[in-house]
C-alpha cells in the first residue's frame, strides 16, 4: 500500500510521516518513508530556481511517484510525505499503486507562515526564496478525493493523533 501524506510546507507532512512510519512498523516491518524534501536532496534537485518551477515540481513528483511505485512493486508499505501539486498525478495514483491513500493535512497559511519552520514564507515575502512559494507565489490545489482530512491546526491535534487515525483507515482499508 502506498500513503500519501498531502499538504503546504509546515503542514506536518514530514512530523506525521515520521510517526506514522513507526507506529505502521511495529505492525509491519516493510515500510519505507519517502519524504519530498529528502528525495529532492537525494536526486540532487534543491539546488536552484529551476528546481522549484512548475515544471521541475512536476519532473521531481514523476521522479518521487515511480519511487513509490518500484516500492510498492517489491511489497513494501510507503509513507510519502508530499506537498503534490498536480490533481491528475494524485487521480493517476489509484490506478499506479497496489491501494493507494490520499490524506490531506490541512492548516491555514497564516498559521503556517507562523510556522514557518524552514524560513520558506519569510523568504517568499522578502522575494529571496529560490522560485515560488507553493500557497503563496502558485496556489496549492486542494485536494477533493481525500480519504482522510486532517486538520494540523485545529486546537487538539497533534501529530500521534493524526497518525493515530491514519493508522485506523490503513487498518480498514486494508
Ligand atoms: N521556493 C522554494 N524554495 C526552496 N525550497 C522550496 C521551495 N518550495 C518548496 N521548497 C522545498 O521543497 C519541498 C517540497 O518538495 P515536494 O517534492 O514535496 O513538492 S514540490 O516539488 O514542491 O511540489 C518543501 O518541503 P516541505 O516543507 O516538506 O513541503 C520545501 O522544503
Ligand atoms: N498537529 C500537528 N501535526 C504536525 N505538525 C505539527 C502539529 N502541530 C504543530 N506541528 C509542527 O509543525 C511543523 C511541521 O513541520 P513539517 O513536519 O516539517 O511539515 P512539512 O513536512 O509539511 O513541511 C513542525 O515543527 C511540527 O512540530
Amino acid at each position: 500500500m502506498v500513503i500519501w501524506l498531502i499538504g503546504l510546507s509546515g503542514a506536518g507532512k514530514t512530523t506525521v510521516g515520521r510517526e506514522l512510519a513507526a507506529m505502521w512498523r511495529t505492525r509491519s516491518p516493510n515500510v519505507v518513508l519517502v519524504d519530498g524534501d529528502e528525495m529532492r536532496r537525494v536526486f540532487g534537485l534543491d539546488r536552484g530556481p529551476q528546481d522549484y518551477s512548475l515544471a521541475g515540481r512536476r519532473a521531481n513528483a514523476e521522479r518521487i511517484t515511480a519511487v513509490c511505485e518500484w516500492l510498492d512493486r517489491q511489497g513494501m508499505n510507503v509513507v510519502c510525505c508530499i506537498l503534490s501539486l498536480f490533481p491528475d498525478m494524485r487521480a493517476g495514483n489509484h490506478e499506479r499503486f497496489s491501494r493507494y491513500g490520499e490524506i490531506y493535512l490541512r492548516s491555514a497559511i497564516d498559521t503556517l507562515r507562523a510556522r514557518d519552520t524552514k524560513g520558506l514564507y519569510r523568504a517568499a515575502e522578502a522575494g529571496t526564496a529560490a522560485g515560488p512559494v507553493a500557497g503563496i507565489d502558485i496556489p496549492f490545489p486542494e485536494p477533493t478525493a481525500a480519504d482522510l482530512v486532517i486538520d494540523t491546526d485545529a486546537p487538539d491535534a497533534s501529530p500521534v493523533s493524526a497518525a493515530t487515525r491514519i493508522m485506523k483507515w490503513i487498518e480498514a482499508a486494508a
